[in-house]
């Protein structure tokens, strides 16, 4: 343990021989969590005693001060509380039920309002102007991330792109990350979305009831190919999601909703422990895969992927392209922007699936638009300005069900005056995507799946030309200003190619007779964590016709269907294989460490309020 202590703090520059690599390799290769429960370094912290003292201070400072406000600035509208804690009974419920109840507060407090939380403060954005505004218009003042408790160090240990804190290494991460989407995007991600896609079709055509696994498989290996050249790197971000995801949601550890836990110290401290033990293997997972590239690299094997470019710069001039990363550096931004493409984009292909079998005759439009332009074999990136509905699905699930429906806060770094009204610096701002992608005035019948408002003259979300509209440039659900999402090509790309597959071989409907009434089809219910997913449920999938079927079948790339998830009693080759817990052994589903919990059937089917 102490030994993998030492291995995460430390920096390792790459040497040729990529010795410290393997030592890395090995030092944290048999990691468990531990509690200790030895307290005697809690009454001798010197830590936990001034922590102590300065949450007395502070929260004696809340009761008796209040900060003098510039003539003629405003508070924001606050939702009332207790001093220092808040109003913890509004910590949100999951996914999008916490943006509803948001949204409730919006109509009472306005498009902008404070909500104070345990010693924190955070405000809440209901419209596009206001956060288009604050996080573009002004986007230098806020582009910060905020700490979270489970995992102090996702700010400031350089690890996540995602979620770390505004400065010189995330703008060389960032930059970073648009010369390969920049190099990598035109050439369709050196086709591994679509080799891919011909895997998943043979695994739905096997096992159709294990859809939701497939979709997951699906984002894992493609991610996995794209960052790495090799599929079966996707297994380590499946390994690690699922802690990583839990550990950023108000709905994974407690200690997300009680802040203050993080005043105790390592010793009594079990989340401090198992980020220590998270860290040390994301670092492993994250150089094990780039060292990997390297050898075949060297020996003029490596397929094109994102690591190879970053190779390939060594040689060139990167400094000109906007960044300068040692070998750790290149490991963590190659492995954290990948990171975050299998639960973002599994999101919206759970979602695709709810959406067919709800709205069946759209469905038979769009295979009939892709019949017409690829009559006898699957849809390419070529023949997308050709499918403006197969376009218009993709745009449409995305805003139906957002991924990230409240989006990834964005932190004031310094005060700042938003039309008469304070903002003060450190305060979290969250933009409510969910209410955004259903503002009235641009998205009327906001909560149908209604692909034709991108389509059709009549919505005001119509562009033309059709051959490029609609598409996912620009679109708010990928966030704002310089902390916008950087995967949007990818999306677009992954997205398009595998829903043209899906709709060009397969009727995807709700189960007719008793097996649909045992089995209805979700609205909104989805997992309880920041990224979701709509909860896996049971439909049918039926391959169009046997041409399809044989089509499938001979396509050279499906010889191997691309199952990643290893059965439990199968033997294993590496520590990052993929295994199914015996208590999800076929012919159960497979539920990601509870990421896609089916949807079982409830008592009563929930009803919703109007306008939701
Ligand atoms: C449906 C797909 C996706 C959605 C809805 C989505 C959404 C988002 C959102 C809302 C943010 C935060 C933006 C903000 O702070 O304003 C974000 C950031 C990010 N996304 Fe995505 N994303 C998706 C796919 C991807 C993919 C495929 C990748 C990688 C290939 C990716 C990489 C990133 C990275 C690296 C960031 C951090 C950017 C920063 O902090 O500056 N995303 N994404």
């Amino acid at each position: 343990m102490e030994a993998s202590i030492q291995v995460s703090s430390d920096r390792m520059p790459y040497h040729e021989d990529n010795s410290s690599v393997a030592a890395a390799a090995a030092s944290t290769s048999d990691l468990q969590p531990v509690l200790s429960t030895d307290l005697t370094p809690l009454l001798h912290s010197k830590f936990l005693w001034g922590a102590s003292l300065l949450l007395f201070f502070f929260i004696a400072r809340t009761f008796t001060s209040k900060q003098k406000l510039p003539a003629g600035v405003k508070r924001l509208p606050r939702l009332p509380g207790l001093p220092y804690i808040g109003r913890p009974w509004d910590v949100p419920g999951p996914g999008v039920a916490a943006a509803w109840h948001f949204g409730g507060l919006h109509k009472k407090y306005g498009p902008i309002y404070e909500w104070y939380i345990m010693g924190t403060l955070h405000i809440w954005v209901e419209t596009d102007k206001v956060a288009r505004d604050l996080f573009v218009t002004r986007q230098k003042k806020y582009c910060d991330r905020n700490d979270l408790p489970a995992t102090v160090k996702v700010k400031t240990g350089g690890q996540l792109l995602p979620l770390m804190g505004y400065g010189d290494q995330f703008k060389r991460y960032k930059n970073f990350m648009h010369y390969i989407m920049r190099n990598s995007s035109p050439k369709a991600f050196y086709g591994w979305p679509v080799v891919e896609n011909k895997k998943t079709l043979r695994r739905l055509l096997e096992t159709p009831d294990r859809w939701s696994e497939h979709m997951i498989v699906h984002c894992a290996r493609t991610i996995g190919s794209v960052a790495w050249g090799d599929p079966q790197h996707g297994s380590k971000l499946l390994q690690m999601v699922p802690y990583l995801l839990k550990s950023v949601s108000p709905a994974g550890p407690i200690i997300n909703k009680l802040s203050f836990l993080a005043n105790l110290p390592e010793a009594i401290s079990p989340w401090k422990q198992q980020e220590k033990v998270h860290y040390a293997r994301v670092r492993k997972a994250f150089w094990e895969a780039l060292t990997d590239v390297k050898e075949r690299h060297d020996k003029g094997l490596v397929a094109d992927c994102w690591s190879s470019l970053w190779f390939q710069a060594q040689d060139q001039e990167k400094e000109k392209a906007g960044f300068k990363m040692d070998w750790d550096e290149a490991a963590h931004a190659i492995g954290s922007s990948s990171f975050v493409a299998i639960a973002t984009i599994g999101g919206p292909l759970h979602a695709f699936f709810a959406a067919m079998c709800h709205y069946p005759a759209w469905q038979a439009k769009v295979q009939a638009e892709i019949d017409r332009v690829c009559p006898d074999r699957l849809p390419t990136t070529e023949d997308m300005p050709n499918l403006p509905m197969l376009r218009a699905t993709v745009k449409e699930v995305l805003r139906w069900r957002q991924p990230t429906p409240l989006g990834v806060p964005h932190v004031a770094m310094e005060d700042d005056i938003y039309e008469g009204y304070l903002i003060p610096k450190g305060a979290i701002v969250h933009a409510n995507h969910y209410l955004i992608s259903r503002e009235e005035s641009m998205f009327p019948r906001g909560e149908e799946f209604l692909p034709e408002r991108w389509i059709d003259p009549a919505y005001p979300t119509y562009k033309e030309p059709l051959t490029e509209f609609p598409n996912l440039r620009g679109d708010t659900g990928f966030g704002y200003g310089n902390r916008a999402c950087p995967g949007v090509d990818l999306t677009q790309t992954e997205l398009t190619t595998l829903l043209g597959a899906l709709l060009w071989s397969f009727n995807i409907a709700r189960h007719s007779g008793r097996r649909g009434d045992e089995n209805p089809i979700p609205w909104y219910e989805v997992n309880p964590f920041v990224i979701t997913m709509m909860k896996p449920f049971d439909c049918s999938i039926q391959v169009r016709s046997e041409a399809k079927r044989a089509y499938i079948l001979e396509q050279p790339e499906a010889q191997d269907a691309g199952y990643l998830i290893r059965s439990h009693d199968e033997p294993t080759t590496s520590e990052w294989d993929m295994v199914r817990p015996e208590s999800e052994a076929l012919p159960k589903p497979y539920t990601w460490e509870g990421l896609t919990v089916p949807f079982g059937k409830p008592a009563t089917m929930p009803t919703y309020a109007p306008g939701i």
